[in-house]
């Protein structure tokens, strides 16, 4: 064993033999000693309780920079960068307090001054009865290990910090082979975007999904399940209730099919609500009669056509009629044109407030109108226009102190389930030129139209 009283008088081999020696005196540790210390890729010292350091590996030298001899009874603190205050002072105080081992990483210094990061081990061994205790040192160079985690680290705060300022909340979505949905991942922006923390949403998915609007819940369901089949990305424009309000959110996520069978998205969220209000005003612009604020000839054909396909779907006819204001052309002649826009606009707003939100009310040019009445068997639909028709006469308009009456001729039809929304609205047209010359302010049926009981009467 290489002793501290006698440094400088022994080579390489002396060392090796000494360890060997002492290793071989104490079995329960001897193979410790000959498979790691002898091959060791670091340091490893046996010390003192007070850390001077009485023996040390072969390679020693080596690994610290100090030949072994110069080391020997000075105390291990002296490998430390601050050898008072140090990692090693600390580490083997607290070693002895606990007479347990201690495991950790120590900042040291070579003797060439260079700073290097050890991976530290300080093991104390077993004793017999009055035997002093010994303590076994290892320290493995971690620096360039240590250099790489401290890169990964900033490479990750860096990369965190990215994604959390992103005009967009990053996500990672997992679907279970049995379809349980669980986010992975939610960068910070999810706050502002859903009011709900990252960590809410990852212990449970439902948080979120259960504020997806009921109208939009299915369109996501069967555009996920669609994306896990195929493979192929998503894109999903969807609206998010949080409290009274409302939230247009654009979704977009690339699937990945983990070995599994899992199924990974990675994807973002973009809050799109003022896109979508200015979509939702410019749609209004194009759609809306500007005079009367109710839909135009455009917007009745498009809305008409998906009204006649969805009742095609299901087996149902739809009322239909046309509408045209009594001797228009003598009000605006007599009392000008202005008052003929008041009498358009008192005429239009009595109308729709005769209708139901979702009947299709439309101003088809002039003073001509309109209407299409969703879900309404013929026999409703007449009571309703009749009941429009009496509204309208019982507009009072007044025009510069002078009461003004205002009437309209209705002619009605019905789309059948197969029927065409222009042969209709022909028909409907045909019975408006009957009404007119059967004396106006009333309610013709096309012919075959199912005449109503009380007409009939
Ligand atoms: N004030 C106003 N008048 C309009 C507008 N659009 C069309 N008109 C007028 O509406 C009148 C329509 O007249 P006609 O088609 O002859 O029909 P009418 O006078 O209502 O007669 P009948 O339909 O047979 O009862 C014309 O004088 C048009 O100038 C509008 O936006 N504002």
């Amino acid at each position: 064993m290489i002793d501290a009283g006698k440094p400088g008088t022994v080579g390489m081999a002396r060392i090796r033999d000494h360890w060997r020696h002492w290793a071989s005196s104490r079995r329960q540790q001897a193979s410790l000693a000959s498979s790691l210390l002898d091959g060791f890729p670091g340091v490893a010292m046996l010390v003192d309780a007070d850390g001077i350091i009485l023996s040390v590996n072969p390679g020693f030298e080596h690994y610290s920079g100090h030949p072994a001899h110069t080391m020997l009874g000075r105390r291990v603190t002296c490998l430390d960068v601050d050898p008072l205050h140090g990692d090693i002072r600390r580490a083997l105080a607290c070693c002895m307090a606990r007479r347990s081992p201690w495991r950790g990483v120590l900042l040291c210094r070579r003797a060439d001054g260079q700073e290097i990061h050890q991976q530290g081990v300080f093991q104390p061994l077993e004793t017999r009865p009055g035997e002093a205790l010994r303590l076994l040192v290892t320290l493995h160079d971690i620096t360039e290990l240590h250099q790489g985690a401290l890169h990964d680290h900033a490479l990750l705060a860096s990369l965190q910090g990215t994604l959390d300022r992103l005009p967009g909340v990053v996500f990672q979505l997992r679907q279970s082979a049995r379809g349980d949905l669980e986010f992975r991942y939610f960068s910070a922006g999810l706050q502002a975007l859903a009011g709900l923390s990252s960590q809410t949403v990852m212990d449970s998915a439902e948080t979120l999904l259960g504020r997806v609007h009921d109208d939009d819940r299915q369109r996501l369901s069967t555009v996920l399940a669609q994306s896990a089949v195929s493979l192929t990305p998503w894109t999903l424009e969807f609206r998010l209730a949080l409290g009274d309000d409302v939230r247009w959110i654009e979704g977009r996520a690339t699937p990945l099919r983990q070995r599994d069978g899992d199924t990974l998205w990675d994807g973002v969220l973009l809050d799109i609500t003022a896109r979508k209000g200015e979509e939702q005003r410019t749609q209004k612009l194009v759609s809306t009669d500007m005079l009367t604020g109710v839909l135009n000839r455009r917007a009745f054909f498009d809305y008409g056509e998906a009204v006649r396909a969805l009742a095609a779907r299901h087996g149902r006819a739809v009322p239909l009629a046309m509408l045209d204001i009594d001797h228009f052309k003598q009000l605006n002649d007599t009392h000008g044109h202005a008052a003929g826009d008041l009498a358009l606009q008192a005429f239009a707003t009595t109308c729709r407030d005769c209708l139901r939100p979702y009947d299709l009310f439309a101003r088809i040019g002039g003073e001509e109108f309109a209407v299409m009445l969703v879900d309404t068997s013929p026999e409703e639909a007449w009571s309703v226009l009749e009941r429009l028709r009496a509204a309208v006469e019982a507009i009072a308009l007044d025009v510069h102190g002078e009461i003004l009456d205002v009437t309209v001729s209705l002619g009605l039809a019905v789309m059948p389930p197969q029927g065409s929304l222009e042969l209709a609205l022909s028909q409907a047209d045909g019975a408006l030129y009957r009404a007119k010359h059967e004396g106006r302010n009333r309610l013709v049926p096309a012919p075959g139209y199912p005449e109503p009981q009380e007409r009939a009467r």
